[in-house]
C-alpha cells in the first residue's frame, strides 16, 4: 500500500531549533519517494478535522515532531482511525519517545517512521480525557502549571521551576481505590504512568510499559523533605512494583503498585497535569486504561 504521512511541526515545542527541519522532511520524503503534508500544530490542540482528514486523504501514517502534549492531542483525534502515528522527538522532556525507544535525533526518527515498524500501544483515560504518557496530581501537577506559564521551555527551565516549587511542596489528602482496596493518604504527588518517565529519563515508575494494558501508579507519601528527596531517588534508581496495601503503605513512603482502573478522591482540590500539560483538577477522578489505543510507530 501507498503510504502518505502527515507531518505536524509544533514550532514551540522543546528548545531545539526547528529552522531546517520542513526542507529535511521534504528532501528526506522526496528521496524516498513517500507522499507527504506538514501542518503545524496549534495552540489550542483542536484536530478533530483529522478524523475525517485520514480518510479523505489516504493518510497512512501521522508523524508528530513535538513533545508529549502535542502528541496526545493529536492521538486524541486520531484513536480510531486506521493510522500510524510516529514522533519526531523535539519535545522538553520526550518522555513517550523515551520510553519507546524512539532516539533524539531528527534524521533516525524520520527513518523509523519511514520503516514503519508499528506496536499496538496503551493509553489511558483520566476523568474521560485521554493520556497517552504520564498524568498526576499534586507537586509535579503545580511544576507544569508553573511551566506553562513560563517564557521558555525545555530541561532547565523546567528544572528551575521543580526546584523552586519543593522549596514551598506540601502534601494534600488522597483516598486511592484499586483491586477492591480503599486507602486515605496524604501525599506530595500521584503519578499515573503509561510510560516509565516524566521525560529526560527521569524514570519516574521504572518498571512501566506501554503496551501491557496497566497502569503504573506512585505516589510519594507525607514525610519530611530530605527524606522526600531520598525515597523519590531511590525510586528513579530501583523502584519495583510492589502490592497495593494498607501494610505497604505503613512501610513504604514511596507507594507503587501497577493496576488497569482506580478511582482517587481529591477534597484538597491538588492541581491536575495530564501529559505534562496543565488540566482542570476535580474532587474525584476515575482512571482506567485503554489497552492498545493506538498504533505507534517503534524502532
Ligand atoms: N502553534 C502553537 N503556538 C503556540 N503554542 C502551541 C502551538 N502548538 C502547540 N502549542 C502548545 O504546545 C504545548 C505542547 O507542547 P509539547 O508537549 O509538544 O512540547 P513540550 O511541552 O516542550 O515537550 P514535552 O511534552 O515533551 O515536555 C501545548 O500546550 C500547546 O498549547
Amino acid at each position: 500500500m501507498n503510504r502518505k504521512i502527515l507531518f505536524f511541526i509544533n514550532p514551540v515545542s522543546g528548545t531545539k531549533s526547528k529552522m531546517d527541519l520542513e526542507k529535511k522532511i521534504i528532501q528526506k520524503c522526496e528521496s524516498n519517494n513517500i507522499s507527504f503534508e506538514i501542518l503545524f500544530t496549534s495552540k489550542e490542540g483542536n484536530y478533530n478535522f483529522l478524523h475525517d482528514k485520514t480518510r479523505d486523504d489516504g493518510v497512512t501514517d501521522i508523524a508528530i515532531a513535538g513533545g508529549d502534549g502535542s502528541i496526545r492531542h493529536i492521538v486524541s483525534s486520531v484513536l480510531n482511525a486506521n493510522v500510524n502515528v510516529g514522533i519526531i522527538p523535539l519535545g522538553s522532556g520526550n518522555g513517550l519517545a523515551r520510553t519507546a525507544g524512539i532516539p533524539n535525533s531528527v534524521d533516525k526518527a524520520i527513518d523509523i517512521i519511514f520503516a514503519g515498524k508499528s506496536k499496538c500501544t496503551d493509553a489511558f483515560l483520566i476523568n474521560n480525557k485521554l493520556s497517552v504518557h504520564v498524568s498526576g496530581l499534586g507537586f509535579d501537577a503545580k511544576v507544569a502549571h508553573d511551566f506553562s506559564e513560563g517564557k521558555t521551555r525545555g530541561l532547565h527551565a523546567y528544572t528551575k521551576i521543580a526546584i523552586k516549587n519543593f522549596l514551598s511542596a506540601k502534601t494534600y489528602p488522597f483516598t486511592i481505590e484499586a483491586d477492591e482496596k480503599k486507602i486515605n493518604l496524604d501525599a506530595f504527588f500521584i503519578s499515573i504512568a503509561n510510560s516509565n518517565q516524566f521525560g529526560n529519563n527521569f524514570k519516574v515508575a521504572p518498571e512501566a510499559s506501554i503496551c501491557d494494558g496497566l497502569l503504573d501508579i506512585v505516589v510519594l507519601q507525607k514525610t519530611n523533605k530530605t527524606q522526600a528527596v531520598l525515597s523519590f531517588a531511590q525510586q528513579i534508581i530501583s523502584g519495583k512494583v510492589h502490592h497495593f496495601s494498607k501494610a505497604e503503605l505503613q512501610k513504604k513512603n514511596i507507594l507503587y503498585f501497577q493496576t488497569n482502573k482506580l478511582k482517587i478522591e481529591n477534597p484538597g482540590l491538588a492541581p491536575l497535569h495530564i501529559d505534562g500539560d496543565p488540566a482542570e483538577t476535580s474532587k474525584e477522578f476515575s482512571i482506567e486504561i485503554l489497552p492498545s489505543a493506538y498504533k505507534l510507530i517503534q524502532p
